[in-house]
């Protein structure tokens, strides 16, 4: 059969949206993802999303990694997923509920005069910091800085949970580190029973921190949504930045706050459409 898709990225992290709310796909989704986002023999993306019908919320979004994985959230996807589900008027409203597998999340999109979706806040919830909701082995209630061995390394990272699971490893110098190595091997770290996405941060000041993101199930990407949530929430936690900053990622910038009151994270950053087709599956 011949299904349509429209390809998206935020900050580079790119994605295959397709609208299954017919059910008309019956394709096993985790081979799918697999095909579809391979860069040599699919259309290429980092995941794939897809806009399902929900009973519950104003619609389902569901995630899966290039390698098939499913995930419970993707932040970037979830602005992508907004600004199509808005300009293709799929639902009227600008701010909307979303049945994910990380609870219910609620974007935000934010239009410039023309009407068109410059920007989307999402609502990402609350950062979970059992270790075992994370889930992450630990003597610890609660993730404070852990230390992991990779390699002939005691690695400290803080794990964190956006509903999806997060190493977030602080270093001096970004440039310095061997992404794909450490990343890799904390991925799938004996301690992290469902894997993890692992993030490097590097410090700038109270409200600005740079981060390279090692993910799970898709490798290294030019940005990760809930692990710039993940690492926001890490360093405010110790004392490195306030409860907001900007998280300069290899794609772009993403607005990170954490209000308090409500323990909810917020999210702004771009969204962008970058073509639409059909392909034979
Ligand atoms: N690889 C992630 C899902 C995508 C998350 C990321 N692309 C984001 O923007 O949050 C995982 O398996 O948890």
């Amino acid at each position: 059969m011949e299904i349509e898709f429209i390809k998206m990225q935020g900050l580079g992290n790119d994605f295959i949206l397709l609208d299954n709310r017919k059910g008309d796909i019956r394709h096993p989704y985790p081979d799918l993802s697999k095909k579809l986002c391979s860069r040599h023999f699919g259309i290429g993306a980092d995941g794939m999303i897809l806009i399902l019908k929900s009973v519950a919320q104003d619609i389902k979004f569901r995630i899966y990694n290039s390698d098939g994985s499913q995930a419970q959230m993707c932040g970037n996807g979830m602005r992508c997923f907004a600004k199509i589900l808005y300009e293709n008027k799929i639902l009227p409203q600008k701010k909307m509920r979303v049945d994910t597998k990380a609870g219910t999340v609620i974007p935000e999109v934010i239009t410039d005069e023309a009407g068109r979706v410059s920007s989307v806040r999402v609502d990402m919830g609350e950062p979970v910091l059992f270790c075992r909701d994370i889930p992450f082995k630990s003597p610890n209630e609660i993730a404070v800085e852990e230390f992991l061995t990779v390699g002939d390394k005691e690695c400290g990272i803080i794990p964190v949970s956006m509903g999806n699971p997060h190493a977030v490893m602080f270093v001096d110098d970004l440039e310095r580190v061997d992404v794909k190595k450490i990343g890799r091997s904390i991925e799938t770290h004996e301690r992290f029973p469902e894997k993890t996405n692992v993030e490097f941060v590097e410090v700038v000041n109270d409200k600005e921190l740079k981060m390279k993101v090692w993910e799970r199930g898709a490798g290294m990407t030019l940005a990760c949504g809930t692990g710039a949530c993940a690492a926001l929430v890490a360093a405010n936690l110790t004392g490195r930045t306030s409860k907001s900053a900007v998280v300069h990622l290899d794609g772009g910038d993403l607005d990170i706050q954490w209000n308090k009151e409500t323990n909810h994270v917020f999210k702004t950053g771009p969204a962008t459409k970058v073509f639409e087709g059909r392909i034979r599956i």
